[in-house]
């Protein structure tokens, strides 16, 4: 049974003996049987040796009397008696002469590259060199086949994990001597089969000296175990607990279990010894460790060293054994997912309920489109017949595949043939436009002029729109207005700063990850095929380096092109004619020109403080309020503060700022609320537990102090908002009962007031300052006024001494002032020399004297022409040491003979000028009809003069004032 334990054992736990196994090993191992098998084929015949050979194997060094304490009165000593006898019958039966092993004291030394073999186990090895196996075989032969097993030491200076087995064959005699321990087995060479060589350990020995060199042969002493008490508690326990320890390794390694379950029922035949040396050839202890145990002949020192062993050897069954439970757990998982998965498959395509991928995506396509086969145009259908074709004979794997889903995504999910029913009742429409936007009349009547011709039509027309205007104006959320007042769906895209063409026709399908242009995406975006496209930012669009975006955009645009546009994806015509294009832009100078053409331009001046006041009131507030969740007779912002925000805080032309100082000042009111109403209930609490502590009291006293207190909010409500009431407080201190209603009437009548006292409290102080720096113009000082982007603003325009004296007249000029300022200034220079001349011949002021013409403020960059009246005029106020009229400002370009000629953005202008509480108004002659097509209300109070000449100019700024208002 040993010897079948030991052969498995070793070939499963020890690398290199594994390989050593011969094929006739190997199977009989694998045999139902493997103890008889083994058995039979190391010894010959099982029949001939019957059951006692397995015993007599592992028992059979025990016999030889030398153990000095023999386990007596145990099976174990009957059997090995019996099986002595069976050796020496069987021997008998060949030689007469019986060779014992103890009586074998010269032998060959065979070097054991791995591991000591132990007495009673077998081992096979394979000899390489010949004359060694030669001398086995002649052994083997000579009825004394015994020779000795010696570990072989690691080779100085090498790796210990390294193979040194190769190296042993060139080892001969004393070299041969060196390496070996001296500590190792006698061996009986139980076979051979060619080079392999069956060991069977017998006994311990050591080499005292050498008598052969080639190959090694020594002579050897017989070791015996020193004598130890058997009877010793601790050498017992010690026993027990190897063997208890073994049964727990093979209760978690599967590895032995079959061998050893039949080890089991013997293991109590060993003696101590024995045991021992049991354990440590099983585990899988190293070559050292197991030398150690061979070398030991100390019985209970040998048990400890085991027991060492075998419990390590428990410790690494136990992680083997949890490594494994990991893994197989985890396979198991998968493999059950896997399988579940496709039964599950298998199932639903058994029940018609799922089709292999490509019919399934081929009929969620045909799905899609069927609803608008009948408008889709043909030439589309037919594209996507064949993409449908060619889906069904590429394989799913393949990238091409993909491409044409992708492709056949995009083109059923278009809205082709599908309109939204448009809407032309102007009257509606009307209503809607006002409900959205206060003014904007030149808009709103533009919008209702073209639905007027949709409804006569019978159909509209796209169009493109362009609103040009300041920021915040309303340019974008008009367009939204626009599109609900038709019955359009609403689409808005930003071309600012885009200068890839791709962006907007598409990439071509070749490319990975190519995507179709905006317009594509906007069609199947909004499912019609005539929304409201906002382009956003059309004066902001880039300079492509590939391409260029604004031939693009004008393919997209223009209406005589784009009932067949071409995307590159879709690589099918699109009719976008019936699309309304409404673009937004800042200034249009930087639209390119050819798209300037298409378009029909709407500007937005921006508003004067009348209409900025009604846009806050009517439309700003009320959003702003219902975002914030406040009730309107929660807080009142009177009239006086929205002039006084308007004017100190947002002056700039649109109400963007406006409206975001709103929502500052509605969310200050909201945690206003909240903060009081938190206080009430908690002094509302406190008073509660007032009254449950203190019993009941007059309810008089209550209701007077309630009233008190809503007295007090409704007087003074301003406070409030500095000063959190106060009197709830008192409330629950003087009155011992307090009702709820009572404190919830109170808190309902709170009513937080925004007044022009407390405004600064809401949305600090004032960052704006008042364009006027001047209340009255001193000499050298002119009002002009100026148009940008953001809309139209008054400046002011200085002119200082520097020095006088002969020959020092010359003009410096500041103010960041681009070219054509700073020509505009020496043409002022100059003119202004001229006229003083012609006024007065004898004033040399400009020929003597270093003049510095500045404009402030200097941060900003100033441009244009239209400043020029204005420098003359504040030139000839120096010259003349003479101020200007009050309240005056002006523009306009002017020529070096001193003609006006006219400048851009008047209603701007007009209304920048109002708001600097500008009286008179100077603008030239040519600019008189723009003038006039302004509103009323931009108009009112201004006093406008228009002008052909500068000496009108002069008559206006320096005349008698009494005489130009009779004028
Ligand atoms: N006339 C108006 N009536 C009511 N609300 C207005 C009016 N004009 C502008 N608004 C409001 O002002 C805000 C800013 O408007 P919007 O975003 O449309 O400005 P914009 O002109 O498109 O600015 P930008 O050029 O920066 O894009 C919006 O909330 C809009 O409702």
């Amino acid at each position: 049974m040993l010897k079948a334990l030991t052969s498995t054992c070793l070939r499963t736990r020890l690398q290199g003996t594994t390989t050593s196994f011969s094929p006739q090993l190997r199977r009989t191992t694998e045999s139902t049987s493997p103890l008889l098998r083994v058995l039979d084929s190391l010894k010959g015949s099982r029949n001939s040796r019957g059951p006692y050979l397995y015993r007599r194997f592992f028992c059979s060094d025990s016999t030889d009397g030398s153990d000095p304490a023999p386990e007596s009165g145990t099976e174990a000593k009957a059997v090995e008696s019996e099986g002595e006898e069976a050796e020496s019958k069987a021997s008998s039966a060949i030689v007469p002469a019986v060779f014992r092993p103890e009586d074998c004291l010269t032998v060959v030394a065979l070097p054991l590259p791995h591991r000591p073999l132990f007495p009673g186990f077998y081992m096979p090895i394979y000899v390489k060199d010949p004359k060694l196996l030669a001398a086995l075989v002649e052994s083997r032969k000579r009825q004394a086949p015994y020779a000795g097993a010696f570990l072989l030491k690691d080779a100085p200076g090498t790796d210990a994990t390294v193979d040194t087995e190769k190296s042993v064959h060139d080892l001969k005699g004393k070299e041969l001597l060196d390496r070996l321990h001296e500590v190792g087995t006698l061996v009986q060479i139980s076979n051979i089969h060619g080079d392999q060589v069956i060991l069977m350990g017998h006994r311990r020995i050591q080499i005292s000296e050498m008598v052969g060199e080639d190959p090694l042969t020594v002579k050897v002493e017989h070791l015996k175990e020193k004598p130890y008490d058997k009877d010793d508690d601790v050498i017992k326990a010690t026993s027990f607990e190897v063997i208890s320890t073994l049964r727990d390794v093979l209760k978690t390694s599967s590895l032995w279990r079959d061998q050893v379950q039949t080890y089991t029922q013997h293991v109590g035949d060993f003696n101590y010894p024995r045991l021992a040396d049991f354990g440590a050839a099983i585990s899988g202890a190293n070559k050292f460790q197991s030398q150690e145990v061979l070398e030991e002949l100390d019985v209970p020192k040998r048990l400890q060293l085991t027991l060492e062993l075998v419990k390590k050897e428990l410790e690494i069954s136990k992680i083997q054994e949890s490594i494994a439970k990991a893994i197989e757990e985890k396979i198991s998982g998968e493999q059950r997912r896997y399988l579940l998965n496709e039964q599950l498959k298998a199932i639903k395509k058994e029940l018609g309920l799922e089709t292999d991928d490509k019919t399934a995506l081929s009929a969620k396509f045909r799905e899609r489109l069927e609803p608008k086969k009948e408008k889709c145009p043909p030439h589309v259908l037919q594209v996507i017949e064949e993409e449908l074709t060619k889906l069904q004979l590429l394989e799913a794997s393949s990238s091409e595949f993909n491409v044409t889903r992708n492709y056949l995504d995009w083109l059923t999910a278009l809205p082709w043939g599908i309109y939204s029913d448009e809407n032309f009742d102007v009257l509606r429409a009307q209503k809607i436009l006002d409900e959205d936007h206060y003014g904007l009349t030149d808009v709103k009547e533009r919008i209702l002029e073209f639905i007027a011709v949709g409804k006569l039509r019978g159909s509209s027309q796209g169009k493109i729109i362009c609103l040009s205007g300041p920021p915040g104006v309303g340019k974008t959320s008009i367009g939204r207005s626009i599109a609900r007042a038709l019955n359009r769906k609403f689409y808005r895209f930003s071309v600012g700063g885009l200068s890839d063409v791709a962006e907007i026709k598409g990439h071509r399908r070749t490319y990975i990850g190519a995507m179709p242009g905006k317009m594509v995406q906007c069609l199947k975006n909004v499912e019609t095929a005539n929304p409201l496209v906002l382009i956003d930012e059309i004066d902001k669009l880039g300079r492509g380096h590939a391409g260029d975006p604004a031939s693009a955009m004008l393919e997209l645009l223009d209406p005589e092109q784009n009932a067949n546009f071409l995307d590159h994806y879709l690589d099918v015509p699109i009719d976008l004619s019936k699309v309304l294009f409404v673009c937004t832009a800042n200034v249009i100078e930087t639209i390119p020109n050819p798209l300037l053409d298409r378009m029909e331009i709407i500007s937005i001046a921006g508003y004067i403080t009348d209409e900025k006041v009604h846009i806050a009131r009517d439309y700003l507030e009320k959003n702003t309020r219902e975002a914030c969740g406040i009730k309107p007779e929660e807080v009142e912002v009177t009239d006086a503060a929205l002039l006084a925000l308007i004017e100190n805080y947002c002056r700039e032309a649109g109400v963007r700022n406006l409206q975001k100082q709103i929502e500052k000042i509605y969310r200050k009111i909201a945690l206003q609320l909240v903060r009081r109403r938190a206080q009430n209930e908690h002094s509302l609490t406190e008073a509660q537990d007032g009254v449950e502590s203190l019993g009941g009291c007059s309810t008089d006293k209550t209701s007077e102090i309630s009233v008190e207190s809503e007295s007090k909010s409704a007087d003074t409500p301003g406070n409030q908002i500095e000063n959190p009431p106060q009197a709830e407080p008192a409330v629950s201190e003087e009155t011992p009962k307090v009702e709820t209603s009572d404190v919830t009437e109170a808190t309902n009548v709170d009513k937080v007031l925004v007044d022009v006292s407390n405004l600064a409290n809401f949305v600090g102080k004032p960052v704006f300052h008042a364009d006027r720096i001047y209340d009255r113009t001193p000499v050298g000082v002119v009002m002009g006024l100026a148009w940008t982007a953001m809309g139209g603003s008054t400046l002011y325009i200085e002119t200082t001494l520097v020095e006088q004296g002969e020959g020092k007249g010359k003009l410096q000029a500041t103010g960041q002032l681009g070219d054509v300022m700073k020509e505009s200034s020496q043409i002022a220079h100059t003119v202004s020399r001229a006229i003083l001349l012609g006024k007065d011949p004898s004033n040399t002021f400009f020929a003597t004297s270093h003049l510095h013409l500045h404009v402030p403020a200097g941060a900003t960059p100033k441009d244009g022409p239209s400043a020029g009246c204005t420098m003359i005029t504040s030139l000839l106020s120096l010259a003349m040491n003479k101020p200007v009229k009050k309240d005056l400002a002006m523009t306009g370009e002017v020529t070096l003979t001193g003609k006006i000629l006219p400048i851009g953005g008047v209603k701007e202008k007009a209304i920048a000028a109002r708001r600097s509480e500008v009286k008179t108004i100077i603008f030239p002659s040519a600019n008189r009809r723009d003038f006039d097509e302004l509103a009323d209300n931009v108009k009112e109070g201004l006093d406008v003069h228009f002008v052909d000449d500068y000496n009108q100019i002069f008559d206006l700024a320096f005349g008698d004032e009494q005489k130009m208002e009779e004028k």
